[in-house]
């Protein structure tokens, strides 16, 4: 199984923007992560398509949007055009899961289901064939900075079993909280996306990803 660092640009210092995704690039991150959020779904707001077409031609990292937005299937289509190669919706968000999946990859991108803290993991039994990822978020969405609630990595080990038993190879992605110290209680339950905004961001984006990958590659 490949290990992944996706630094959430939601932390970053958006006048040195460019610098520093270039910084996570060099430190290894293979993926950017995008949080876009609606005021809606979740109670804050912070960017949207145009953020990621100024992004999408300046590095060469996937780029993986997380849409915190209500009835994401209204906007597929333009964050695909956009640059997102993954393209991850909530469940709780969407009226009909199925079909959402379904235009994510007719638009020719790879499709993320998440769940919130309070979500159970069985309601995504009949989707996890249908998914390149499962994010499973590990603090309530909305906010970067917050303290990852420690019960979520229970539905990452859940899920992760349920993809064995169907001898299904999926990404499991994690989300909030995470820091050095303890990511690898992530991964031993069986995470192997990692998200990381203020972990990242903080301090030297390039010195924090090279310590996340040192991490990362003793699992590979
Ligand atoms: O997606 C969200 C919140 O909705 C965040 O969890 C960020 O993507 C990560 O932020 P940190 O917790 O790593 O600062």
């Amino acid at each position: 199984m490949k290990y992944i660092l996706s630094p959430s640009i939601l932390a970053a210092d958006f006048t040195e923007l460019g610098r520093q995704i270039q910084a996570t690039e060099t430190g290894g991150a293979e993926y950017l992560h995008f949080d876009v959020m609606d005021g809606v779904f979740v109670p804050s707001i912070s960017f949207g398509m145009p953020v990621l077409a100024s992004i999408k031609n300046a590095t060469k990292q996937v780029m993986d949007a997380h849409l915190m937005i209500t009835e994401p299937i209204r906007y597929v289509e333009e964050f695909v055009k956009a640059g997102a190669n993954i393209v991850t919706v909530h469940y709780e968000a969407c009226e009909d899961v199925k079909a959402t999946i379904r235009k994510i990859h007719e638009c020719g991108a790879k499709a993320g289901i998440s769940i919130c803290p309070d979500t159970p993991a069985d309601v995504l039994k009949d989707l996890l064939e249908e998914v390149e990822m499962i994010l499973v978020m590990t603090v309530h969405p909305g906010f970067g900075g917050q303290k990852l609630i420690p019960e979520t990595l229970e539905k990452v080990a859940e899920i992760r079993q349920m993809l064995d038993d169907a001898g299904l190879q999926r990404d499991i992605q994690v989300d909030g909280g995470i820091y050095t110290n303890n990511v690898e209680m992530a991964l031993k339950a069986g995470a192997n996306v990692i998200v990381a905004g203020s972990a990242v961001f903080k301090g030297s984006p390039l010195q924090n990803t090279k310590e996340f990958m040192e991490i990362l590659k003793r699992y590979e």
